[in-house]
């Protein structure tokens, strides 16, 4: 056996017999298994309006969960697969799995432990986490949840330079080790669900923890947060959309960190090219699940046209629609280095927080590992392209 398999953690035959054993127990999973079930029960138990926020717009998160399925898996068999390697790299980063915890906004109004208790599900999984700029606990806390567990820090761009700068720098020294720029998001879209539910979770406080924690945004206001939260609400409110960014401002970023750059939200290919002339270090195919370009491309149909674009130059990431560890599969067979978790592991938060979360991990790891074994190979580098068949529609 060679070193670097000695490592291999079972994911799927480990987590498959558990499960069996506590069955001659008695004790079945206490989470739905299936994410369409497990859906529906997470939002049944929110609130209409997180249910609400949380969901988003259903048109294109349905596109994107369709084009999965037009690709079908061809499998092969009779090859050795007792041993499988899952890990990859990313800019020479070490990753388990090629997974990461997708940055999600606000998980306070989903779970009173929102970011936190992610962070301790990262941590007991391995699995690295992307924090958003609009979370509920700050860069700081969070980051003393993960301890060792590898964090990215996803920055939506303000109109303030300063605070930009000063969160990066927060993250930096609180141990993120690559800056996630999402740029989908520089307005919010028309999204049906919280207008006709009047409901923005900022205005009322949620989600502004890294913004009311920061210097500069606290130097802009005449009181703190804790005397006026109105007033500081209205501050962000003033400079979260940022309607004017443009490529250009991107080399700001450039020159106050050293940290890898990765630009969340690109689904053309000349914006992949645009990329890479900005000097950043990667790309993230992304839809935002669906929540902002109404009627937008399924972000897999997107994929192989930016593989295609950065040809090799820097690492493809991918999200939007990922539910089982055969998208998972097909997302790297059509080029992507990683893949993003979202929603699905904000409704295992939802249902029983930390343990939700580490269950639904849990869960898709086996899958995956399983998934790739039963098609027939034994380590993610071996997919590609002509795993897949794409189904066209019949008629
Ligand atoms: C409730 C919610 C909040 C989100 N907040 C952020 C955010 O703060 N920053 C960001 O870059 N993306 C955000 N996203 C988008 C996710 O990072 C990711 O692109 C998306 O969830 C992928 O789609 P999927 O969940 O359908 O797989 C959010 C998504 C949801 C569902
Ligand atoms: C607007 C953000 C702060 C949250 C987000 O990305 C989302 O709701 O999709």
């Amino acid at each position: 056996m060679k070193d670097d398999q000695q490592s291999i953690p079972s994911y799927g035959l480990g987590r498959q017999m558990q499960v069996y054993m506590q069955g001659l127990q008695g004790q079945l999973p206490s989470l739905p298994v299936s994410p369409e079930v497990l859906e529906q029960q997470a939002l049944a138990h929110l609130s209409q309006q997180a249910a609400g926020y949380l969901a988003g717009m259903d048109d294109t998160m349905q596109a994107n969960l369709r084009a999965f399925q037009r690709w079908s898996i061809l499998p092969r068999m009779l090859r050795d697969v007792s041993r499988r390697q899952l890990s990859t790299t990313i800019l020479g980063m070490q990753l388990p799995i090629p997974l990461l915890l997708a940055p999600i906004g606000v998980q306070s109004i989903i779970h009173p432990e929102a970011e936190l208790a992610v962070a301790r599900a990262a941590r007991a999984t391995g699995v690295p986490m992307i924090l958003s700029t609009a979370a509920s606990r700050s860069i700081e806390a969070v980051a003393q949840e993960l301890a060792d567990t590898p964090r990215w820090f996803q920055l939506y761009w303000s109109k303030n330079p300063d605070l930009n700068a000063s969160l990066v720098h927060r993250a930096e020294q609180a141990g993120y080790s690559a800056i996630v720029v999402t740029l989908d998001t520089r307005l919010l879209s028309w999204r049906e669900q919280d207008i006709q539910n009047a409901y923005l979770p900022f205005l009322q406080g949620e989600g502004l923890a890294n913004y009311f924690s920061d210097p500069v945004f606290r130097q802009a206001l005449a009181q703190s947060p804790e005397k006026d939260p109105a007033m500081a609400i209205r501050y962000f409110i003033d400079i979260f959309l940022n309607p004017s960014l443009t490529w250009d401002q991107l080399a700001f970023l450039r020159q106050h960190t050293s940290l890898p750059i990765f630009l969340k939200g690109v689904l053309h290919p000349d914006d992949a090219r645009q990329t890479i002339d900005a000097g950043m270090d990667g790309i993230i195919v992304s839809n935002h699940g669906g929540r902002q370009v109404g009627g937008s491309r399924a972000a897999l149909d997107a994929l192989p046209a930016v593989v295609e674009a950065a040809g090799g130059q820097v690492p493809v990431l991918f999200d939007s629609g990922i539910r089982r560890g055969s998208d998972v599969l097909k997302a790297i067979a059509l080029g992507a280095r990683a893949v993003l978790l979202g929603r699905p592991y904000i409704w295992g938060l939802a249902l029983d927080g930390e343990a939700g979360v580490q269950q639904v991990l849990q869960n898709l790891l086996a899958d995956l590992d399983l998934t790739l074994a039963v098609s027939g190979f034994s380590s993610i580098s071996q997919l590609d392209a002509s795993l897949l068949v794409n189904e066209r529609p019949t008629a």
